[in-house]
């Protein structure tokens, strides 16, 4: 049965043993007492609390005893109004949605500072945006914090055996056989225009005053070029090679949402824990979207592999060679090379259209910043092709962009599991804290990234100017981790910069354009799907909670797997002059 090497073991320790203790306990009971029918049943319902949280209090003195040895200190733990802090359960559960979990984790560490521990259900779940733990944890003690047996069972019929989905040695020949290909010389801002020069040529011209839905828009051109980059393939217009196969063609269109459904089976798997089987007994959700997925891929892997052959001639090689090239160079198994492509394209995809909605989002929300960067690229990119040397140039541009990964850092929150115990470090003078094995850690990227201790007072301002001059501190640059931190670094980050230059440069043209004609790029929160809007409650640093950015923001952000806007980011070209509505 698949998910059986957790889940066997978890049903034996919490629904076979506990009975199992009952009636070795009734064997030496009195007979007059072990026959009354009542006593035994009590005692068999009772048997499972009690040996849990019998369990629970011994694992918590095992710890504790063992940091004492080691000269160290508990992580601080969450003391909940309920026994074995089950409101904090409730609390996640009645939130249902991720942005109340983000402000949960405000409002805990103001109590109990940047390292705590949840213990929720007598199992350890340790939360830090401290920059020395992170630090540890990515680079330090690499390779003692690991993705995790657990993780990579949840995730195996989608991801495989991919870079994203391993540890140790095989994580290891993963990332040295894709690293070469994500040099930036094989990364060419002409063959990447086309698509996003005809995303800005479908918007709604400049009287129509039409809404349109920026992060829906970002989904689909990230999806389009993580696809051009990897195969060559453009999934915006025809493809001459499949022509014809309506089954493709149909599982081509899909493929955004089939993606989408494959992460959202495996993140309901993560959440529901070790018991995911049960919930998949007469049927398996994964099978759909991934038939959709290996049918995409099926006809551009095959004429990968027959052009394998050709590119023995040089001038091919050259100009042909996509990353699926490399892949299937280095190996003939199919399902090696379509489960990296599955890889990157999860890698890719939602963490760039993430970054460029939100570039888009900050441009609506502060139109003096966006003068700025609009001047710049004016001076700089104002007309012809984009080419690499304009991108060098853009140094306010570049500004802009990590400000924007600060402050909404695409994936916001990361995780990683112990192999075995580890000491956190913690301020000078003081005891390290233990961390026991098997257990994990929830790295806090964005309330690292907002934190005042280390950015100051302003920490929650937009301000670009930070990244320039001097540049940032070594506190600073340690306290940025948009792009992961350690070995384990993004691959795709000199394609990720690339991309949004060229998506900004070309935007800031049109938005040009635009005021030519006495339009601005305005917030339509008129056409925001109903409730969805950020609570007007929110808009002050006391209403807001700990969420909204102290009240800085407008529209409500949501920290799920990666970051994104309630209901998508709603917009339209309006008058200039025109004041906006708040709903
Ligand atoms: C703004 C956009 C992006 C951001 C903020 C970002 C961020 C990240 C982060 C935080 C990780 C670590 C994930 C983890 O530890 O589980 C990661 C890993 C990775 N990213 Fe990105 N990423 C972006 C775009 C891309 C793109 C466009 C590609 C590929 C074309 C890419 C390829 C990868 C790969 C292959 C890994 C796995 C590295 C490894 O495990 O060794 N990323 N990225």
């Amino acid at each position: 049965m698949k998910g059986s090497k957790f889940l066997y073991p978890a049903v034996l320790k919490t629904l076979i043993v506990p009975p199992l203790l009952w009636s070795c306990i009734l064997v030496f009971l009195p007979t007059s007492i072990g026959s009354l029918l009542v006593l035994r049943a009590l005692g068999w319902i009772l048997s499972f609390p009690v040996v849990f949280i019998i369990r629970s209090h011994f694992s918590l003195l095992v710890s504790t005893r063992q940091a004492r040895a080691l000269g160290a200190t508990d992580i601080p733990r969450v003391k909940g109004r309920w026994p074995l802090n089950l409101d904090i359960l409730v609390d996640w559960a009645k939130s249902g949605s991720e942005e109340e979990v983000g402000r949960m984790m405000v409002l805990l560490g103001r109590k109990y500072g940047n390292t705590y521990n949840t213990r929720v259900l007598g199992e350890d779940q340790i939360i830090s945006s401290d920059p020395n733990v992170l630090k540890h944890v990515l680079l330090d003690e690499f390779n003692n914090f690991v993705k995790g047996a657990k993780f990579k069972e949840r995730a195996e019929a989608f991801l495989g055996d991919g870079i994203f989905n391993s540890d140790g040695e095989r994580w290891k020949f993963h990332r040295s056989l894709m690293r070469p290909f994500f040099h930036p010389i094989h990364i060419s801002p002409k063959n990447f225009t086309p698509s996003i020069s005809s995303y800005i040529s479908s918007l709604p011209h400049a009287n129509s005053y039409e809404s349109f839905d920026i992060q829906a828009g970002m989904g689909k051109l990230a999806l389009e070029m993580a696809i051009l980059w990897m195969t060559g393939e453009d999934i915006s217009s025809s493809s001459d090679f499949a022509q014809g196969s309506s089954e493709w063609e149909a599982a081509k269109s899909n493929l955004g949402p089939a993606m989408t459904q494959a992460q959202n089976i495996v993140g309901k798997r993560v959440k529901v824990g070790t018991v995911w089987p049960l919930f998949e007994l007469f049927h398996d959700p994964l099978e759909k979207p991934m038939k959709n997925i290996s049918t995409f891929f099926r006809p551009i892997i095959d004429r990968a592999m027959s052009r394998k052959g050709l590119r023995e001639d040089m001038e091919q090689s050259k100009q042909d060679t996509y990353f699926i090239d490399r892949l299937v160079d280095a190996t003939d198994d199919r399902k090696v090379v379509e489960d990296q492509l599955i890889n990157v394209l999860l890698a890719s995809r939602d963490t760039l259209a993430s970054c460029l909605t939100f570039c888009v989002y900050v441009l609506c929300l502060h139109p003096e910043i966006g003068h700025k960067l609009r001047e710049e690229i004016r001076s700089v990119a104002g007309k012809g092709e984009v080419a690499k040397d304009m991108i060098r140039d853009l140094r306010y541009c570049r500004a802009y962009i990590n400000e924007v990964l600060r402050l909404y850092p695409p994936v916001p929150l990361n995780i990683r599991r112990t192999l075995r115990p580890s000491l956190l470090p913690v301020s000078k003078g003081q005891s390290p804290m233990y961390m026991p094995g098997n257990t994990s850690i929830i790295l806090a990227f964005i309330l690292l990234q907002r934190d005042p201790l280390i950015w100051g007072e302003n920490a929650n301002e937009f301000q670009p100017e930070r990244w320039l001059g001097e540049g940032l501190s070594k506190r600073e640059r340690e306290g940025f981790m948009s792009w992961n931190y350690g070995p384990r670094m993004c691959l795709g980050q000199p394609l990720a910069l690339t991309l949004t230059h060229i998506f900004l440069i070309l935007f800031c043209r049109h938005l040009d354009k635009m005021e030519e004609q006495g339009k601005q790029l305005k917030f339509a929160f008129d056409a925001q799907p109903e409730g969805t809007t950020m609570p007007s409650t929110w808009r002050t640093p006391e209403g807001s909670d700990g969420r909204a950015r102290d009240g800085k923001d407008e529209m409500w952000v949501v920290a799920d797997v990666v970051l994104a806007i309630k209901g998508g980011l709603w917009v339209r070209f309006d008058d200039a002059n025109e004041e906006e509505t708040m709903q």
